[in-house]
């Protein structure tokens, strides 16, 4: 397992389990597979619906809260100072935790006008010590810019879509001038084209690894944070399985050259669904 350290010194685990699409019912499965497995970040969101089915995996594995990192984020409709501050002791609530590591705006929403308002709320969270660590996710940079210019607490990361069609390149450069993590969302593409590209699978031969081995391999080499999802026991050990090898900056170039700038998700000054 791999740390990175956070602009406030905090340290996280490079690599963690996502649980969009997981079903409450399911949800403590597979986070008991991922933990089983030596995961120990879990990515949820209060509209997954499933912070209770993780927080019983959590509860039920005995292991020590100080050794996880659990993520979580306010969802649009509850945007706003108050309303971010009463969402956060619901999902607290919910996950049966006393803190979160990471508690992220989930998307800026930009129309709306109220993340500068909201993310106050994230800087009264964290000064209060009920987060370790307080950040975004689908922030341009002109969200960003804003953001830094308004608010005291500079975010830890931006949780943004990312796989080898969706290079991220610009953002990326500028989350690293600004000490902000880069944290990829659908890593693999949610087990689309990209694990089936020619390129990728030349590469994956090459090593002896899978396509999503070698994708996953290619964000830790990029410097994100990466969670990936599943709910297959022998892909969520696969997909952790990716410390024991690297690419060559020529295999990096290869990749970084998929990049054809194709969502699979909204792009985020489009999305304002509350
Ligand atoms: N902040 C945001 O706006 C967003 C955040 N996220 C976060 O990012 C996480 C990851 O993104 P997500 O969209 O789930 O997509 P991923 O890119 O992680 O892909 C998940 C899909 O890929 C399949 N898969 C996983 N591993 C493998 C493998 N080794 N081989 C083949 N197929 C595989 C899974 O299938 P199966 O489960 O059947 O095994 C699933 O269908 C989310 O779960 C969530 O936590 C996601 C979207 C938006
Ligand atoms: O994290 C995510 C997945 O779920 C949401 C929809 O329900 C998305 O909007 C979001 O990007």
């Amino acid at each position: 397992m791999e740390f990175v350290t956070l602009n406030n010194g905090l340290k996280m685990p490079q690599l963690g389990f996502g649980v969009w699409q997981v079903e409450d019912d399911q949800a403590t499965a597979a986070v008991t597979a991922a933990l089983e497995a030596g995961y120990r970040s879990i990515d949820t969101a209060m509209i997954y619906k499933n912070e209770k089915g993780v927080g019983k995996a959590l509860k039920e594995s005995g292991i020590p809260r100080e050794d996880l990192f659990i993520t979580t984020k306010v969802w649009n409709s509850d945007q706003g100072y108050d309303n971010t501050l009463r969402a956060f002791d619901e999902s607290l609530e919910r996950l049966g935790l006393d803190y979160v590591d990471l508690y992220l705006i989930h998307w800026p929403t930009p129309q709306f006008d109220q993340y500068i308002d909201t993310y106050k709320a994230l800087e009264k969270l964290y000064n209060d010590g009920r987060v370790k660590a307080i950040g975004v996710c689908n922030f341009e940079i002109e969200h960003l810019e804003r953001l830094l210019a308004e608010c005291d607490v500079p975010p830890v990361l931006n949780q943004v879509e990312c796989h080898p069609y969706l290079a991220q390149t610009e953002l990326k450069s500028y989350c690293a001038e600004h000490n902000i993590f880069v944290e990829a969302w659908s890593p693999l593409d949610q087990g689309g084209e990209a694990l089936q590209d020619e390129t990728i699978k030349k590469i994956a031969e090459a090593h002896g690894k899978t396509t999503a081995q070698v994708i996953l391999r290619w964000h830790l080499q990029n410097n994100s944070i990466v969670i990936p999802k599943s709910v297959t026991p022998s892909r969520i050990e696969e997909n952790f399985d990716v410390f024991g090898f690297e690419l060559t900056d020529d295999e990096m170039e290869q990749i970084h050259n998929l990049d054809r700038n194709r969502r699979k998700g909204a792009h985020p000054n489009e999305m304002n669904v509350r």
